[in-house]
């Protein structure tokens, strides 16, 4: 058995030394857990929130199914419909998944099923709490890459992760993966196939049920279950945009040990900077050091829309390497 990964817990005030405490941990598992306390979320605003999720995956597929993913990323998937690991998977992931884009004004911009219709205010508060998180762990990253003060110093990454500077690839998921039986074939079936993530950063947020395991040099590792905190995960941009000095880390959802029967949740924002935003060298010298990966090397800033767009061609090549080799 891999022993489980050791990630850092903190808990955030916004000073320098857990701006420090946080680049380390994003410099080297690229993964860390952050207490409620401290945020705005607290166990009663988390526990609604997947109060409703179970509300919406129990609705019937016929209702579900009349908000189906588009290509716009927003929209509910059903069993099997994402791969996250295409090259290796013969099935897709078992589970279902609900995608929000932004919600504008608190409505949403997307077709929403009759069950979730009288949550939209809850669900779209719960989202705007996730962007003022990210941005604020932005903030603090940008503090701790020592940003030189004539580009914004900490305020670096700010305007480019607040909604009303456009539209961004932001998206709120809630996530189910139900018991395993009866369809669920061993070897075959995985419940989220390995992946890293695209945008900034991600929050998770999980339901009791473990299942999350990160790959590092010793393979993969569970990540156990902390009970009121929130799983913070590096993406693939800002990896990019920081030349690999924060880790975009590969992961995975299986099925826990003992846990065949049992139903798994879990919530995810996925943090992106507005489209428009331009990914070029970052005036850190922790960055410089880097020397020319990612943002450093690149001639012309490419945007945050087109590294999304070039992910899978740009980064297939470095993850047989390694997580967030750029
Ligand atoms: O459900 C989880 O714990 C993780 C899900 C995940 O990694 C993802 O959706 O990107
Ligand atoms: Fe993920």
């Amino acid at each position: 058995m891999p022993a489980d990964a050791k990630l850092d817990l903190i808990t955030l005030t916004d000073t320098p030394e857990c701006a420090s405490a946080l680049l380390e941990s994003a410099r080297t598992l690229g993964f860390l857990y952050i207490t409620f306390d401290g945020t705005e979320f607290t166990p009663e605003n988390v526990s609604e929130m997947f109060g409703i999720a179970k509300e919406f995956f129990a609705s019937p597929e016929d209702e579900k199914s009349t908000c189906p993913i588009s290509a716009d990323n927003k929209g509910w998937s059903g069993m099997h419909t994402e791969t996250l690991d295409p090259a290796t998977q013969k099935r897709g992931d078992f589970k279902q998944a609900m995608n929000f884009g932004e919600f504008l004004n608190g409505s949403p911009q997307q077709p929403i099923t009759p069950t979730l219709a009288p949550h939209i205010p809850t669900i779209s508060r719960f989202s705007d709490m996730c962007a003022t998180l990210s941005r604020r762990l932005m903030r603090l990253f940008a503090e701790a890459l020592e940003i030189e003060a004539s580009a914004g110093g900490a305020e670096y990454f700010t305007a480019s992760h607040t909604s009303s500077n456009g539209p961004s690839g932001s998206i709120m998921r809630l996530l189910y993966y139900p018991a395993t039986t009866p369809n669920y074939e061993k070897g075959v079936d995985i419940r989220a196939g390995a992946h890293s993530d695209y945008g900034s950063l991600t929050l998770l947020f999980q339901h009791q049920e473990s299942g999350l395991e990160i790959l590092s040099q010793g393979g993969w590792s569970p990540v156990p279950v902390v009970k009121d905190a929130i799983c913070v995960n590096i993406g693939d941009l800002l990896s990019y945009w920081t030349g690999g000095l924060l880790k975009s880390t590969v992961h995975r959802v299986v099925v826990p040990k003992g846990g065949e029967q049992r139903d798994r949740y879990s919530m995810a924002y996925f943090c992106h900077p507005v489209d428009t935003t331009l990914l070029e060298a970052i005036p850190s010298e922790q960055v410089k050091q880097r020397g020319q990966r990612g943002a450093n090397e690149a001639e012309k800033a490419i945007t945050a829309a087109e590294h999304l767009k070039g992910r899978l061609a740009a980064t297939y090549g470095w993850k047989e390497k390694g997580a967030g080799q750029y």
